[in-house]
């Protein structure tokens, strides 16, 4: 069979490069048609050597130089820039394109993606937050698939195989609650940036994990659902399980609920977004009972984490609010994490955008950039 050409958009990051391990250890199902990143030259290089792209690209330009050298005598294509990025997915010969970049950044790389009517696997759950209407939209016109990586998503999606015809009473997403599950906001006063980054379950790129931190997370977990399974609000509630062993469950109308389980491992989403409709072997290690004798669940705790009721608020009124939040968030995670703003100020600033930045009822795609410039002005000038 053919091998499928995957274009992986960042893929330095957490996703990118356990997206290439499933790649290398499925080498005669995949091949790696694209790569890029934003300034990590050294690892883009590093890679493009190792799986021979046909293009890299680096969004950020001052490192065009140092790549398109390294790589000029291996016959490997080098672009740079947000343009490129965003072009780049228009490729022929790409198959299937793994959104792994963070943030807002994947909006227009994802929306050229379904445009050209490559398969999109996504990770990068911004996209479906700030603009979710517009892009099912825009896949349901061009007949594209969006297969789920998010480990919860997948979960859900792999719960759904089977069912075509039974609908979905209701979803739980499940949640570790995050390093500070069962503090109160007294306890959260001067948490630091390094007890934040300490994830009990998984090991994940920096903004990730602060927005685990804060169940921000499973905010935009809860809105990315709403988009990528069609259901209203009512229908997805949070549970937190702090084993992170079921990765989300599904109830049907009788009653009965699926639920999909494994040891904490972004390769294995990965690799059934890659393969499916297909199950590929795997050499991960396997779940054993014996090692938790205990899988519990509670319920979230919205007060202290006030940014899972802010995405509930802004999914459940629509148009351009989760844009806001989206953007502010950015905003407010890069702050803390260089230090300019406190733990708890997060979801200040959040609540503090979505009062101020004016809603649009039903944005154009012209509405959602507006407005994602228009929160981050806004936001920094309350960090500062
Ligand atoms: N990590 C995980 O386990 C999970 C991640 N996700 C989602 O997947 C996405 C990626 O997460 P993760 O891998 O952790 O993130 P990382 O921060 O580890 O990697 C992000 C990647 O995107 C690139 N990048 C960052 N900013 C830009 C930009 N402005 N323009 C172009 N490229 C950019 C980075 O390049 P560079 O290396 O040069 O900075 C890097 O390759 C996120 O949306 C996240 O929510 C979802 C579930 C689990
Ligand atoms: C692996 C993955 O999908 C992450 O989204 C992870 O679930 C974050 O953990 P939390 O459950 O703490 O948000
Ligand atoms: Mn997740």
């Amino acid at each position: 069979m053919e091998k499928k050409k995957i274009a992986i958009l960042g893929s330095t990051g957490s996703i990118g490069t356990q997206a290439l391990e499933v790649i290398e250890e499925h080498a005669d199902k995949f091949e790696v048609e694209v790569l890029t990143s934003n300034n990590n030259a050294d690892l883009l290089i590093e890679q493009a050597l190792k799986f021979k792209p046909n293009t890299v690209v680096i969004a950020n330009e001052a490192h065009y130089k140092k790549v398109e050298e390294a790589l000029w005598e291996n016959d490997i294509k080098v672009f740079s820039g947000t343009d490129s990025l965003a072009q780049i997915v228009e490729m022929e010969s790409i198959n299937i394109v793994l959104t792994a970049l963070v943030g807002y950044a994947g909006l227009k790389p994802t929306i050229n993606a379904i445009n050209a009517k490559k398969t999109i696997a996504l990770a990068n759950k911004e996209t479906l937050v700030v603009a979710g209407e517009l892009i099912t939209k825009l896949a349901r016109e061009n007949g594209v698939h969006i297969y789920p990586v998010d480990s919860e998503h997948s979960a859900i999606f792999q719960c759904l195989t089977g069912e075509l015809l039974n609908p979905i009473e209701k979803i739980y997403l499940t949640a570790s609650g995050g390093p500070f599950r069962g503090k109160k906001r007294e306890d959260l006063l001067n948490i630091t940036k390094e007890q934040a980054l300490k994830h009990p379950n998984w090991e994940m790129g920096a903004k990730i994990t602060i927005d685990s931190a804060t169940l921000m997370n499973k905010g935009l977990e809860v809105i990315e659902a709403k988009w990528l399974f069609n259901l209203k609000p009512e229908q997805i509630d949070v549970i937190v399980h702090p084993q992170s062993i079921v990765h989300s469950l599904v109830q049907f109308e009788d009653g009965s609920m699926k639920a999909q389980m494994g040891l904490p491992d972004m390769k294995q989403p990965i690799q059934y977004a890659l393969s499916y409709p297909y199950r590929l072997t795997s050499k991960s290690p396997r779940f054993n009972f014996m090692d938790y004798p205990n899988l519990t669940f509670e319920q979230p705790d919205k007060e202290t984490f006030k940014n899972l009721a802010l995405a509930y608020e802004a999914m459940d009124k629509g148009g351009n609010l989760a844009c806001i939040l989206n953007a502010a968030n950015e905003v407010a995670v890069d702050a803390f994490l260089k230090d300019k703003i406190k733990f708890l100020d997060i979801a200040e600033i959040n609540q503090k955008c979505m009062e101020a930045i004016s809603f649009i009822k039903n944005p154009s795609y012209e509405d959602y950039v507006k407005t994602n410039n228009e929160t981050r002005v806004f936001a920094e000038g309350l960090v500062k």
